[in-house]
Parts: C-alpha cells; structure tokens; sequence
C-alpha cells in the first residue's frame, strides 16, 4: 500500500486479498453535501437482468459514468459524461489513493430489501489485479467478504459507514467475492460509488 496516503485506513484481516478501509474519509458536511447532489443529479435506472432465462429487475437502481463502455452482469454499459460532482469525489479518491480511475459505478439503494449478491470484480476489461475504490453515502449496510477457493475460511462482516473509502486491489478479485446482503431492519437510501479503471 506504498501509493495510499491515508493513515486511517485499516487493513482488513482477509488473507490472499489487500483490501483497506478508511471509516471517515470525507467529513459530515461533505458526505451530506455530496448525498444528497447525488441522489438528485444522477440519473437513476433499474435495470433489468437476465437470470436462468428470465428478466429480472435488479434489486437496486444504477448508474455508469465514465470514459469507456464497460460490460457488467451481463450488460453493455454506455457510460454518460462526468458530473462535477462525480469529478470532485474521483479527484479526491485519486489523490488518497494513488491511482486514476476512468469509470463509476454508481448503485442506489433504496431499502433493505435492496441488494447486491455475491460477486468479484474481475472482468477481462479491468486488467490482471484491478484497484477499485468504494465509497458510500447514506444508510449503513454490512458489506460481505466470502473467500472463493477455501471453504474453511470463514466469510468476514464490516458495516460500510456514511462518507466511508474502501480500497480493493492487488489479488482481491481474484481470491474473494463481495455482496450486501438484504437486511430486515428498516434502512434508508444508501448510495455506492466504485471507481474503475477500464484498461482496453
Ligand atoms: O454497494 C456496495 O458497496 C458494493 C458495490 C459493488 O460491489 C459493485 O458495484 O461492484
Ligand atoms: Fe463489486
């Protein structure tokens, strides 16, 4: 973690991955600013996804912003131009983490019911080790770690906090998936950016 500048941030005890997390990255009023621009710039899709033949509306609304056309989940993505919004958080994470991203992300979730399921960031287009870095606004929610070649490695738990930075990278994809599990207890909009950087 030679380039990340940020001497908060707690290495997560996951063996065979290099995932960093930083609790407070951006302050109160920035992380409440930035909320609530979001919520209201971006312009939100449910999408749908094909799942043992069938449709299905994902179980979250989602947005692509970016430089290049990325696939995810099956979707061809045509990214729209930049927000400033968008651009102020990118130059932040870039200058904590030492890295240049081309691409978000962006999940919204509106409930508990609202989900992501099990997966690894490992599309051909994100090259061998991808750096991605996730930030969250809004609602807390347990992000999940499960490993995906030793069954005895127990699965790993961590509450996402409001204005929060976790970093991904090195052999992480590789080794270990990642899912927000749905929750039953009453849970507001939550909102995730990831910043990728699509290498071909
Ligand atoms: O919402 C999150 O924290 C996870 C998002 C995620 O894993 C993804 O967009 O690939
Ligand atoms: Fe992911």
């Amino acid at each position: 973690m030679s380039k990340f500048k940020i001497d908060t941030a707690a290495k997560l005890p996951l063996p065979d991955a290099e995932v960093y997390f930083v609790p407070d990255f951006f302050t109160e009023q920035e992380s409440k600013l930035y909320f609530e621009q979001l919520l209201e710039q971006v312009s939100w899709k449910q999408e749908k996804i094909r799942m043992f033949g069938k449709e299905l509306p994902m179980p979250r609304l989602t947005a692509w912003y970016g430089d290049k056309a990325y696939t995810y989940s099956g979707l061809q993505n045509h990214p729209q131009p930049w927000l400033s919004v968008l651009l102020q958080i990118k130059e932040k994470i870039e200058a904590a983490t030492g890295h240049s991203y081309n691409s978000v992300l962006l999940n919204l979730y509106q409930n508990g019911q609202n989900s992501m399921g099990w997966h690894s960031d490992d599309e051909p287009e994100l090259g061998p080790e991808p750096t991605i870095a996730s930030v969250s606004f809004g609602a807390e929610r347990r992000f999940g770690f499960k490993h995906r070649h030793n069954k005895a490695q127990k699965n790993f738990y961590l509450p996402i906090t409001h204005g929060s930075l976790l970093l991904m990278q090195g052999p992480t994809q590789h080794n270990w998936q990642h899912a927000i599990p749905k929750t039953a207890k009453p849970t507001g909009n939550r909102i995730n950016l990831t910043f990728r950087n699509i290498v071909s």
